[in-house]
């Protein structure tokens, strides 16, 4: 099945997000790649009307740190939505499995648990040429779908 491109969007569609507040945790694993995520992501944010002050980045080790980050963003932080940026790329043993499978939990599990939606922005990955098309490639950039996924949640979050 091919990819859609992550970064086509009806952009009419999408709220104002001028009155939310976003936190982003961005993992420091493949620096080159969670940094265009988050740029495309910030950008996102920036373009549907968000203040600049109302997005709060934090920096964590690796994707698995994602978890802990964002709880204790939700915990500390008066935020609308946060975006979880990581890139898990595949190496020699099971250990990408494990550290995709438990992020993915792990941040299933505070959407379950906090009033606070987390948005899953990691890129699990087989080779650094998928994460380099899906961070501003030819299969566009996953952060930038995953701010609107953000906007429209913080939204829904209101009702
Ligand atoms: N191999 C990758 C990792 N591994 C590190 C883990 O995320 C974690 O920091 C460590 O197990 C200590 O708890 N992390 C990534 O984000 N991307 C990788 O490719
Ligand atoms: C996904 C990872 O943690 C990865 O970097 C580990 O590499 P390896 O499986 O070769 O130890």
């Amino acid at each position: 099945m091919a990819t859609t491109n992550l970064s086509y969007y009806d952009k009419a569609s999408i709220p104002n997000a001028k009155k939310f507040r976003f936190g982003i945790v961005v993992s420091e694993w493949n620096p080159e790649i969670t940094e265009n995520l988050f740029l495309g992501a910030e950008e996102a944010l920036l373009e549907h009307g968000t203040l600049k002050e109302n997005i709060i980045r934090w920096n964590v080790p690796g994707s698995f740190e994602l978890i802990y980050g964002c709880k204790k963003m939700i915990e500390t932080q008066k935020l609308d939505a946060i975006i979880a940026i990581g890139n898990v790329i595949q190496g020699e043993t099971k250990h990408f499995d494990f550290v995709c499978e438990g992020v993915t939990q792990g941040i299933k599990d505070l959407n379950i648990q906090y009033d606070v939606p987390i948005i899953f922005c990691v890129l699990t990955d087989n080779n650094k040429q998928q994460s380099l098309d899906r961070s501003g490639g030819k299969h566009g950039n996953k952060g930038i779908e995953s701010a609107v996924a953000a906007i429209k949640m913080a939204a829904l979050r209101e009702f």
